[in-house]
């Protein structure tokens, strides 16, 4: 066990891989000591305090949230309003958020907190970070947010935990949040003026999920190309449609990058051509297309969900420097809607290629001599044995099912809150519609490695052997240990699910380009 990473949280970029790995205790993080970063802090804060002695007037400090603005909250009432703003939200339904999805919220809201543009204080950030730090897990539900006022009400569980209310998740039991923050010596907040706002009024919930999926979506695609590169050798196709000169006159450079991978894994000597069938069906001729569109919108998608994760998206914004209250709606997760609705597309379609995959090498007629359902049954036991029969009709089911869900979610905007929300993101749906596929993928993906297995075993029992380069080769022998070859029927339920986990831990380090 290696230690955990140190992150320092100081307003300065954090990455993809730093949210993930904050989510999953590889790394921890530390609010900097830095002096500029807490002058900077200190300095919002202080701001909000002068505006409300000087001027009176601030909206959600002096005034109601949202389209109840124009009411006046007397001034003897007003320490009580951000206690409220948390309360009244506690209408969240559905599933709570995993452990990893709740400390990526966490870590989302202290980045955007931390850029020292909501006015909040330092020992708010502290008492986030300490809730990091001893894994003190709010139980947000994950439903119930239109992702344009933030997500409001997942993360209201958020700030009535910091005050010491509601129930956590805390050494594996769920228990009252003031018991939790009292074991570990931490006092209840009492929030100031803006603070609630400013911890409820953004897109941590929605943006955090999209952290996670892109790490998942990147390793599916490229458990897409390796399985792809498996699934031509065991169906005797041809390696020449990966060509490096066919792919030079379509220049994608994430498309181009599939094909070089398949190249590197199916190995250069090769012959070009395989003279008894010139092209091989599209869910293989096609591959670097499909995966391709994922691999080319990676990078635009980790773009969109860095700048988000690293934004000031609160309202007002407290700008001290300037000594100017800002208000907008930063709040507003379009862009996070967008990529996510964008990713669970292009995931969906690789489930759908390696089912399409998998329909081929099962199936007699089209998997060039393989046996029906890939069963490595023979003689006297051959007729009562079904092999990948059913493992096949349930990646069907759960393709169809990732497919169903890719229906975009950030076109059904609705106006709620009495026409003040009039237009919303809907980006928390769409990043949990993303996840959902992903793990609907993961299982196709888990399916089709039992499939490569097996297909590229009976493939080289029969006469042509045909190598692929060093890395996959172990990767087949390490998938050979962990699901026998099947030959005599058996439920293969418990071998998914590990290999699900494996692919979940990122067991197979793929391509290092
Ligand atoms: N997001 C709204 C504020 C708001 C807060 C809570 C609500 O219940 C409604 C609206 C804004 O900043 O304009």
């Amino acid at each position: 066990m290696t230690d955990p990473r140190p992150i320092d949280i100081d307003g300065s970029p954090l990455r993809i891989e730093d949210v993930a790995d904050l989510a999953r205790g590889d790394a921890r993080c530390r609010l900097s000591d830095d002096a500029g970063f807490q002058g900077r802090i200190n300095r919002g804060a202080e701001f909000v305090d002068r505006l409300i002695a000087e001027d009176g007037a601030v909206y959600g400090v002096s005034t109601g949230y949202g389209d109840s603005c124009t009411v006046v909250i007397p001034p003897a009432q007003v320490a009580e309003l951000p206690h409220r703003l948390y309360t009244y939200h506690g209408v969240g339904l559905g599933r709570f958020l995993d452990p990893e999805e709740t400390r990526a919220v966490l870590v989302a809201r202290l980045a955007s907190l931390s850029q020292g543009m909501s006015g909040v204080s330092l020992g708010l950030l502290r008492q986030l970070q300490a809730l990091l730090e001893h894994d003190i897990l709010p139980l947000i539900p994950a439903e119930g947010s239109v992702g344009a006022s933030g997500d409001l009400t997942p993360l209201s569980y958020v700030a009535a935990v910091l005050c010491g209310e509601r129930e956590v998740s805390h050494r594996g039991r769920i228990r009252p949040a003031a018991e939790a923050l009292a074991e570990h010596g931490l006092a209840p907040l009492k929030l100031r003026p803006k603070e609630g706002l400013a911890i409820m009024n953004g897109t941590a919930v929605m943006t955090a999920l999209a952290c996670l999926a892109w790490r998942r979506a990147d390793y599916l695609g490229r458990l897409a190309t390796r399985i792809t590169a498996f699934n031509v050798l065991a169906s005797d196709g041809n390696a020449h449609h990966f060509d490096q000169a066919l792919f030079a006159v379509k220049p994608h450079p994430g498309q181009q990058r599939v094909a070089a991978r398949l190249r590197q894994d199916l190995a250069s000597d090769r012959p070009p051509r395989n003279e008894l069938r010139i092209q091989d069906r599209y869910s293989l001729r096609c591959a670097p297309h499909v995966i391709g569109v994922l691999e080319d919108a990676l990078p635009w998608l980790r773009a969109n969900i860095e700048n988000e994760l690293n934004s000031a998206n609160d309202n007002p914004i407290i700008d001290a420097a300037q000594e100017m209250v800002l208000h907008g709606g930063h709040f507003y997760g379009g862009h996070i809607a967008f990529a996510m609705d964008c990713m669970k597309n292009a995931v969906a379609n690789l489930a759908d290629l390696l089912d399409r995959q998998m329909a081929l090498l099962v199936d007699a007629r089209y998997n060039h001599g393989l046996p029906a359902n890939l069963s490595a049954a023979s003689g006297d036991r051959a007729a009562l044995n079904h092999g990948l029969k059913a493992l096949q009709i349930s990646a069907s089911a759960w393709t169809a099912e990732a497919l169903k869900l890719t229906m975009p979610a950030s076109v059904f905007s609705r106006s709620t809150e009495c026409h003040n929300q009039d237009k919303v993101s809907m980006g928390t749906i769409a990043a949990r519609d993303c996840l959902r596929i992903i793990e609907l993928t993961e299982q196709v993906t888990a399916a089709l490695l039992v499939t490569a297995r097996q297909g590229v075993a009976l493939r080289r029992a029969l006469e042509r052997d045909t190598g692929l380069s060093a890395a996959p080769e172990e990767m087949l022998v390490d998938l050979g240990r962990r699901v026998p070859l099947v030959v005599e029927d058996r439920a293969l339920d418990g071998e998914l699910r590990q290999l699900i986990q494996a692919i979940r831990d990122r067991a197979w380090s793929l391509y290092e380009d």
